[in-house]
């Protein structure tokens, strides 16, 4: 039997090999059974700012674990604001601050004893425009895990194909490592931005508009691909395309100037929302 090279399974194998414990939590064929109501990410009173400007309002929410939740709502309303907290992208943008609680599990996200680049191999994000760096395929995927892990070459090998292969795009690649990226597809490219992300293991993906670059066919693939990888992440998108939101997601938050309107099962807020501004919203009468 061929090892699983995941990163979760790589990594705990070379960090400690007499681990008794489920080494492989992440793996599709061996799911850990997680109740459907799970938290991962909490959030309860949250509020952020540009220098004196308010960009969120007493937020509360919980994101649930293993789950397609989106963010909807009109331009300005401060989707990417929240998806940039999470992951702590915000850290780059000088008056930008917050208050109130911002958890994943145990993580106090917000504190400054946490370190924002660990967070962020946790907590993985995918931007509108897919943005490989200029290197080869092979190295796109191997940037995360040479940084982070101590891999041989061979496991290194396993784990860019397992990722490669996970992010649906192994096929359409596997005879051009070497070549550079930058002359994939934008398709191709945003499903190798979501393989160097899924290739350190996150237990999150943040997704900001990840298809509005790209073409129907490859919009389909980024969607397929989701409904894939939502047994084992916990998946957060940005989108302003209403079709997008209420095929892909199980949850949907709608906010409108800085302020949650609305969050519920995504079904129940397209077809039976509580708010009439989510109606308007959802039905194209406003935004
Ligand atoms: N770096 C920044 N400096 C100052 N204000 C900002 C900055 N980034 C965003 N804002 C402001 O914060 C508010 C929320 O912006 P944000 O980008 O989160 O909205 P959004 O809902 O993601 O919008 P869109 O759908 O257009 O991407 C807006 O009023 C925006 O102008």
């Amino acid at each position: 039997m061929t090892a699983d090279p995941s990163p979760t399974n790589v990594e705990s194998t070379i960090a400690d090999s007499t681990v008794k414990q489920d080494p492989l939590p992440n793996r599709a064929s061996n799911p850990a059974p997680k109740p459907d109501s799970q938290t991962l990410i909490k959030i309860e009173n949250f509020d952020a700012y540009y220098g004196d400007f308010q960009a969120i309002h007493s937020l509360d929410i919980q994101i649930p674990q293993n789950k397609v939740t989106a963010f909807i709502g009109p331009s300005g309303c401060g989707k990417s604001t929240l998806l940039r907290w999470i992951n702590r992208m915000n850290d780059t943008v000088p008056s930008a601050h917050a208050n109130g609680t911002l958890r994943m599990g145990d993580l106090d996200i917000l504190a400054s004893t946490t370190d924002a680049v660990s967070l962020r191999r946790q907590v993985g994000i995918v931007f509108q425009k897919p943005n490989p760096f200029p290197k080869s395929i092979y190295d796109n995927v191997a940037f995360g895990p040479r940084l982070h892990m101590r891999l041989t070459k061979s496991e290194l090998d396993e784990l860019v194909e397992w990722s490669l292969q996970k992010a649906a795009v192994w096929e359409e690649v596997k005879d051009r490592l070497k070549k550079p990226a930058l002359g994939l597809s934008g398709g191709q490219q945003q499903r190798l931005c979501i393989a160097r992300a899924i290739a350190v293991g996150p237990k999150v993906l943040l997704m900001d508009e990840p298809c509005s670059a790209l073409d129907p066919s490859s919009t389909l693939a980024i969607e397929d691909l989701m409904d894939e990888l939502r047994d084992q992440y916990t998946i957060v998108i940005v989108t302003h395309n209403m079709q997008q939101a209420s095929r892909c997601s199980d949850k949907t938050a709608f906010f409108f100037e800085g302020r949650l309107v609305e969050f519920g099962e995504t079904e129940q807020v397209f077809t039976l929302p509580k708010k009439q501004q989510t109606e308007d919203y959802v039905s194209g009468r406003f935004g």
